[in-house]
């Protein structure tokens, strides 16, 4: 038997010390490192579920430097450190490593739903060509995208050309300045005047992307294993 999507994923085992976990695949972070964990609790009733976005969530958390990219097994690794490092934020770049160093997220920010759209679609065009599918989640305005492989498991050369892709696909539809988007962030004590859930991000110290990485993780949560090769 294959072995559950959970089982394989070492930080939640931190907070359930109960479940199987393989060492070498994750590196353990803090537990209470997440407020997703918190804002997953809430909006949640069922435990197994829950127990996935966990799992999920925490595994691939992304922070703003210094992770390590772990590759995809028979990736040429010199090529992808150097088609990668680019597109970092610690380099000038977008986009973030998860903890685990085995996806790349970031969040795309348009000035209405429909640019947003039709960027998604613009997005979803590619990774048919490449027979490759993103982790992602929308919102009106803003959309998060994370890209990884799931087999075999790590970055690959086509997550990394797939977020290069995302940036330009991104720029040909407008995306808002990052600039822009920060000055049209309120404050948090501004009243924002919007719904239950963002109030809750507020609340919980969670940001509209972490918001939107729950959203994403969700759904990576109850797809199933989309991506078995076939015999
Ligand atoms: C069989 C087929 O090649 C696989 O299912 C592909 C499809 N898309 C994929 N997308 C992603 N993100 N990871 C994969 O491993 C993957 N595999």
């Amino acid at each position: 038997m294959r072995p559950s999507r959970l089982s394989r994923v070492s930080p939640a085992s931190l907070a359930f010390p109960s479940l199987k976990r393989s060492t070498q695949d994750f590196i353990p972070i803090s537990r209470a490192s997440s407020p997703l964990v918190i804002l997953a609790h809430r909006q949640s009733s069922s435990p197994l579920i829950l127990t996935r976005i966990l799992a999920i969530t925490t595994a691939h958390m992304s922070t703003g430097s210094k992770q390590q990219p772990r590759f995809s097994a028979g990736s040429d690794l010199a090529a992808l450190e150097s088609t990668l490092s680019p597109l970092l934020t610690s380099n000038g770049g977008r986009w973030n490593l998860t903890m685990d160093g085995e996806a790349l997220e970031r969040e795309f920010k348009f000035k209405t739903f429909a640019k947003t759209w039709d960027f998604m679609t613009a997005v979803s065009l590619q990774c048919k060509i490449k027979n490759h599918h993103p982790e992602w989640s929308n919102v009106f305005n803003t959309t998060f995208i994370r890209w990884t492989t799931h087999h075999p498991k790590g970055l690959s050369a086509k997550d990394i050309e797939l977020a290069a892709q995302c940036d330009q696909l991104a720029q040909d539809f407008g995306e808002v300045a990052e600039q822009e988007q920060q000055s049209t962030q309120p404050s948090p004590s501004q009243p924002t005047g919007r719904g239950p859930q963002q109030q809750q991000q507020q609340q919980t110290g969670g940001t509209a992307t972490c918001g939107l990485a729950g959203l994403a993780a969700r759904a990576v949560g109850s797809a199933g294993d989309c991506c078995v090769p076939r015999k």
